[in-house]
Order: C-alpha cells, then sequence, then structure tokens
C-alpha cells in the first residue's frame, strides 16, 4: 500500500480491488478463489467490495493462492510506479542491448571452457536469474565496470544438485540450458520454465528438436528429467516444426559441439538467434546461413577460448521507446534501432501517418548488426486499412505486437489486432480500458481498439507478461493526473531501469515500495 494515511473503509476497498485484479489476471472466478481458500464465494465478493475486514494471515493466503504479492511489510515488497503523466517527452536516448539476446549468451557460456566477456549486457532481472541459476552451479560471474561488461568463467565440473531452482523457475530462459547441459552430463534435472504467463507455451519443440542429437527428456512433477543416450546423430537434417527462437538456440547449442555437421531447416532468424550465431563463429564454430532459415553448424567438440563478444540492441525495447513518443505526441530521438529488426514495424507505422526520420546505417558493436537513429515526430495516425498481426521474422515481431495496440488507441478509427500466437495476451490489452482506452476483446486471440483515446489516470496491477505491462506504463504517461502502476518486477525482468531513463526524457515516473 502506498504510505499515504488512509480510512479503514478506504483501504479495505482499494485491497479489495487488487484482490479482484489479481484474481482475474489469474483467470479465476470468485467461486475458484473460494475454493483454493476453502472459504464461500460470497466472502469473496465481500473482500473484493472492500466490505470484509481482512487478516494478515488471510491476506497472504490469498496472495500465495493467486501467486502474486497483494500486499506485503518491510523493505523487500514489490516495487510500484506513480506516474504523473500528460507531459510531453524531448531529448535522445540510446537502446540498450537485448534481454533475448543476454540470456541466449548466457547459456551458450555453459559451451565454452574457456572464459567469456559479454559487453553492456542489459542488467535486467532475467539476466539476474541466470546469473543466479550459473553461480549456484559453479560458475564465476561478475559485472567488470559500469557499463555492464560481464564475465563468465566456468568451474572445472558442474555442480548441477546444487541449481537454484527458485532463480530457475523464475524465467522461460531456463530452458536454454537443455542444448548445452548435455555436452557436460548423460542425466540431469532441469525445474521447469517460467516467463511471461502467456498461455499455453510448450517445450515440445524443443524436446522433438534435441531428441535426433540422443537427448530424451520426460517431463516429471515440476522439472525436466534428461538422459543423454547415443550422440552420434542427427542422421538428417533437424527439421524444426516451428520456427521458435529458443527452439533454434537450443539446437544451435546441441549442434555446436557436436563431432559433425548439423543443418537446421526451418531456423528462426530472429535477432538472439542472430546474436547467438556470431558469439558461437567467435567461439570457434562455423555456421553457414546465418539471418537465414537453414543454418549449418559445423560442430566442434571442444571449446575452449577466451572469448570476447558485444550482442546487439533490442529492437523490443526501439519499439518501446518509438511507441513512448507516439503516445505522448513528442519528439524525440531513439538512438541504436537495430533496422533490420523495426522495419516492418516501421514501414506500418508510415502507413499510419507517423513522421519521422531514419539516420544512415551504422554497425553495432558486434560489427554485423544493422543500427540507425530514428527522429520520431508527434503525427497525427489514422487505423490502418488490415488488421495487425504478428509473424516469425522476418515479420512484424510477436513482441512488438501490443505496442500496436497502445498506438492504436490514439490513432483515428477502429484497429483489428490478431495475436494468433499467444492465447492469454490479447487479453492483457483490455487493461488499456483502466486509462480509457476502448478495447474490446472479440475472442482470446482478437481486439477491436478504436481510436483516439481520451486518457485518465487510474490504479493497475501489472498483468503477469511483460510487454503488456509497459505499454499500460506508457499509456500512463499519456494519462492526465496521477497513475499508479503495482508490481513491477515483470517490467524489470526485461528493461534496465526504464523508469529512470523516460524520466530523463522529461517523463515522470516515481518509484516506491509499500
Ligand atoms: C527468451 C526469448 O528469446 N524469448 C522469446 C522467444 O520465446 P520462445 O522461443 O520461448 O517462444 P515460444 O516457445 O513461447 O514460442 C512462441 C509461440 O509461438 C508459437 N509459434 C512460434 C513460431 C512458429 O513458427 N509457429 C508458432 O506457432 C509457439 O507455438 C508458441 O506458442 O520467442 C517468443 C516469440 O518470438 C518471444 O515472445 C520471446 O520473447
Ligand atoms: C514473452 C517474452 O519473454 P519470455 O520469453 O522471457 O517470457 C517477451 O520478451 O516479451
Amino acid at each position: 500500500m502506498p504510505s499515504d494515511l488512509q480510512e479503514p473503509q478506504e483501504q479495505l476497498r482499494r485491497i479489495g480491488g487488487l484482490v479482484r485484479d489479481s484474481r482475474k489476471h489469474r483467470g479465476w472466478t470468485q467461486s475458484q478463489l473460494a475454493d483454493a481458500l476453502g472459504t464461500s464465494q460470497s466472502a469473496i465478493n465481500r473482500i473484493e467490495q472492500g466490505n470484509q475486514n481482512l487478516t494478515v494471515e488471510m491476506l497472504t493466503r490469498i496472495s500465495e493462492a493467486l501467486d502474486s504479492e497483494i500486499v506485503s511489510l518491510g523493505r523487500s515488497g514489490p516495487v510500484h510506479l506513480r506516474v504523473e503523466g500528460g507531459h510531453r517527452l524531448s531529448g535522445e536516448i540510446n537502446v540498450k542491448t537485448s534481454k533475448n539476446a543476454g540470456v541466449a549468451l548466457l547459456c551458450a557460456s555453459l559451451l565454452n571452457e574457456g572464459r567469456t566477456i559479454l559487453r553492456k549486457v542489459a542488467r535486467i532481472e532475467e539476466v539476474n536469474r541466470i546469473l543466479e541459476v550459473l553461480a549456484s552451479i559453479g560458475f564465476r560471474t561478475r559485472w567488470l565496470n559500469e557499463d555492464n561488461d560481464l564475465e563468465v568463467v566456468p568451474p572445472a565440473r558442474l555442480d548441477l544438485a546444487n541449481m537454484d531452482v527458485e532463480a530457475a523457475r523464475r524465467t522461460r530462459s531456463i530452458i536454454m540450458f537443455l542444448g548445452p547441459l548435455m555436452h557436460h552430463e548423460t542425466t540431469f534435472e532441469l525445474p521447469y520454465a517460467g516467463g511471461c504467463a502467456l498461455g499455453e507455451r510448450t517445450v515440445e519443440p524443443h524436446m522433438t528438436a534435441l531428441r535426433p542429437f540422443g537427448l530424451q527428456v520426460k517431463a516429471t512433477a515440476g522439472s525436466y528429467h534428461a538422459e543423454v543416450g547415443d550422440t552420434t546423430g542427427p542422421h538428417r537434417p533437424i527439421v524444426l516444426t516451428e520456427r521458435g527462437d529458443t527452439v533454434t538456440e537450443n539446437a544451435l547449442m546441441a549442434a555446436a559441439r557436436r563431432d559433425g555437421v548439423t543443418l537446421i531447416r526451418n531456423a528462426s532468424p530472429n535477432y538472439m538467434v542472430q546474436d547467438l550465431c556470431f558469439f558461437l563463429v567467435e567461439l570457434g564454430v562455423r555456421i553457414d546461413g546465418i539471418g537465414t532459415t537453414t543454418l549449418t553448424v559445423h560442430g566442434v567438440p571442444k571449446l575452449r577460448k577466451d572469448v570476447d563478444y558485444s550482442p546487439s540492441e533490442d529492437p523490443i525495447e526501439a519499439m518501446s521507446l518509438v511507441t513512448a513518443a507516439i503516445v505522448t505526441s513528442s519528439e524525440i530521438t531513439v538512438r541504436r534501432v537495430p533496422i533490420e529488426f523495426m522495419e516492418i514495424e516501421l514501414a506500418l507505422l508510415e502507413e499510419m501517418g507517423l513522421d519521422y526520420d531514419r539516420s544512415d546505417e551504422y554497425p553495432a558493436a558486434n560489427g554485423r548488426t544493422r543500427l540507425v537513429d530514428l527522429v520520431v515526430r508527434a503525427s497525427a495516425l489514422h487505423a490502418p486499412v488490415d488488421k495487425i498481426h504478428p509473424m516469425p521474422f522476418p515479420g512484424l515481431n510477436i513482441d512488438n505486437l501490443p505496442f500496436f495496440a497502445l498506438i492504436a488507441a490514439v490513432a483515428q478509427g477502429s484497429t483489428l489486432i490478431h495475436d494468433w500466437v499467444y492465447e492469454n495476451r490479447a487479453l492483457y490489452f483490455t487493461e488499456l480500458t483502466k486509462l480509457g482506452a476502448k478495447v474490446t476483446l472479440m475472442d482470446p486471440h482478437r481486439v477491436y481498439v478504436e481510436g483516439p483515446t481520451h486518457w485518465s489516470g487510474a490504479e493497475v496491477i501489472c498483468p503477469p507478461a511483460l510487454r503488456p505491462a509497459v505499454v499500460v506504463l506508457l499509456a500512463m504517461l499519456a494519462a492526465k493526473g496521477s497513475s499508479v502502476l503495482r508490481n513491477v518486477y515483470v517490467i524489470n525482468r526485461g528493461y534496465e531501469q526504464l523508469a529512470e531513463r523516460l524520466n530523463l526524457l522529461g517523463a515522470r515516473i516515481h518509484t516506491f515500495r509499500d
């Protein structure tokens, strides 16, 4: 709770609202929550209306049942943001390196018996969790300087029995330990992967892709049990059934230390996969076809090299910052945008009426990725003629889709947004209605957004998904008056000091704890 003194009745009403929001995020009815707590639906209804006195014990049980910290005591509780919205932004901001390459490269450091240095790694919670896991199994990891250069030194032997399971469970990226670990152990356990709650996110494609390398994975209670058998394969090209990013990365890491040549077809050529390929090349693995859907990997059984690599900038952060300019009708310069992965998004924005300039291209620190600076100007946008939907790269990035829901809310007219990929993410777009947007959920995958919006401030709990949470924050920048965004761990999972960096552009965001 904010520290301001409030009438007890008002406090109960606000807590009730938080319980209701958390329950809805979980997708539960009042009766389902009542069952989980061994109470009645009418009691839950009273709690949500603020008509029921609550003990700390009851609040703790509700928080546990909903897997959401509703209130907490002391300094270590969740972090919230208070936003004074309605202010224009101005100035320049650099895009940081990507979360998804950062975690992939940390997983890939498991392949290297030498020292790995990664430059300017995004210092975000997702990276912190993987660092905790690496430290728990024996790696020495340290941040070298203020620039976020990171050193990773492997132990002589991994101590998998000591794995920090709590940290591992909080990330989706842990699934990318499967490919590298098969080069270390013949049997091992990995906890189930977490990440954004986006509905069913199967790991079946990972199992299918790794089986020809001799890895058998069984899902047991809460963990994957992996066994490495015959490692002479694959004897045929690996054909991925879907062009997933982390599954391609797992196949690449399995192939990297295999004694032989592996062909991966229907590979994702997306930004994090390209960064992983460049890193593996740096380590001494030859890969043909980087940036295409067919990768040929010439494996090297022993990789022992002191390697120094700079992952590239994050196209999703670039999109987030462009969106910040659009919703606040501001002119800002977004520097270091990896243009190959933002081109379709920009073409669509141009079609919707965005006025922007782009600089000449220059190389990222990895020497390969092409960057530009973008000047985004205040523009009157209109809805696109066709629906907006994502595709595997090269297509409109699925993680950028939520930003289009917000942009559609400031554009004149009606936009259909179709998230065919994730079962639950479109549902979170309706959070924008709390701030005044007209978002109509047609089915779990489709929303109509009717703009322009007259924004108004509100108190919202972060949805349990990174991009939809950032979208709510950006809408709060546009809403005149005061808003509160609660429990922003999910944002810090993927963005480094986002509030502080937006404040440097003129936003007014204050970080606080209960
Ligand atoms: C750590 C990391 O890198 N995470 C990214 C990665 O997660 P990750 O690789 O884990 O993506 P998922 O396994 O969740 O795949 C995304 C979803 O798309 C579906 N699918 C994907 C490809 C395809 O050709 N057909 C298809 O149906 C999958 O069934 C799944 O439902 O990719 C996602 C999709 O780009 C991004 O949201 C995540 O930010
Ligand atoms: C869905 C995302 O990430 P993750 O795969 O880490 O859950 C994301 O980056 O938006």
